[in-house]
């Protein structure tokens, strides 16, 4: 069976999508986003097929589509609808397949389960995004050691924005976590920008996939 990679972040807004959408494109993969808050804008699903270049089959429905961008647990609210965290099951596809929860790690699903119990019951390899900038520091070791405490498998951290080469080095070392790599932020966002910075900066090794 082919692998399943989840995608989790430090914070709403990282890149998870972004991300995701090179990754799909990398592996020819799906795409899940089980939960969508948020339904005025392109949705998270609606920008890795327009990035990824995905063909519809590959975008799996999301679970639960939810009106309003804010937390989970407050947009199900808002639509008179509750999550169920147990529904919440990967799906057993033929390709790989790219899972992004919703924001950063804690975002509550109810008002009693967030992602990363989820993440933890799942036991797949999860791939933490993290910005660059100043205060990543802080956000990516905390987001590790939630992982950690609940054995979350951590395939590693992917960053995403212009190189701040301390800053990177200290979270490796501290967190005692593998790099797979960093997107830089791209001026022009399209499929092709999006395929070179992933080869450019990724190793599809690092993803179990044996780069010919
Ligand atoms: N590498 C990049 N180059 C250029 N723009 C980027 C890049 N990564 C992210 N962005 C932009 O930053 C914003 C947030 O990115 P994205 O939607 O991927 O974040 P997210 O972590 O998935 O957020 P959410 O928690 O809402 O799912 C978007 O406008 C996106 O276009
Ligand atoms: C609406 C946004 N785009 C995400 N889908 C949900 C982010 C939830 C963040 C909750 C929080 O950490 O305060
Ligand atoms: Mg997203």
């Amino acid at each position: 069976m082919s692998q399943t990679f989840v995608v989790t972040g430090t914070d709403t807004g990282v890149g998870k999508t972004v991300f995701s959408a090179a990754l799909v494109q990398a592996l020819d993969a799906h795409y899940w986003k089980p939960v969508q808050s948020g339904l005025e804008e392109e949705t998270d699903s609606e920008l890795v097929a327009r990035l990824a270049g995905a063909e519809p089959v590959r975008i799996l429905p999301e679970a639960w589509k939810l009106k309003t961008p804010v937390s989970p647990h407050l947009a199900a609210q808002i639509d008179g609808v509750e999550i169920d965290p147990l529904a919440l099951v990967p799906p057993q596809v033929e390709r790989p397949l790219v899972i992004e929860g919703a924001g950063g790690l804690l975002v509550p699903l109810t008002r009693r389960v967030t992602y990363a119990d989820i993440f933890a019951r799942w036991q797949l390899p999860t791939i933490l995004c993290a910005r660059t900038a100043l205060g990543t520091i802080n956000h990516t070791l905390l987001s590790l050691e939630a992982m950690r405490v609940r054995k979350i498998p951590i395939l590693g951290v992917v960053f995403i924005g212009d190189e701040v080469r301390d800053s990177q080095a200290i979270i490796s070392e501290l967190g005692k976590v593998r790099v797979l790599g960093r997107l830089p932020k791209l001026n022009r966002l399209d499929t092709e920008t999006l395929r070179q910075a992933f080869s450019a900066h990724f190793d599809l090794n690092d993803f179990g996939v044996e780069e010919v």
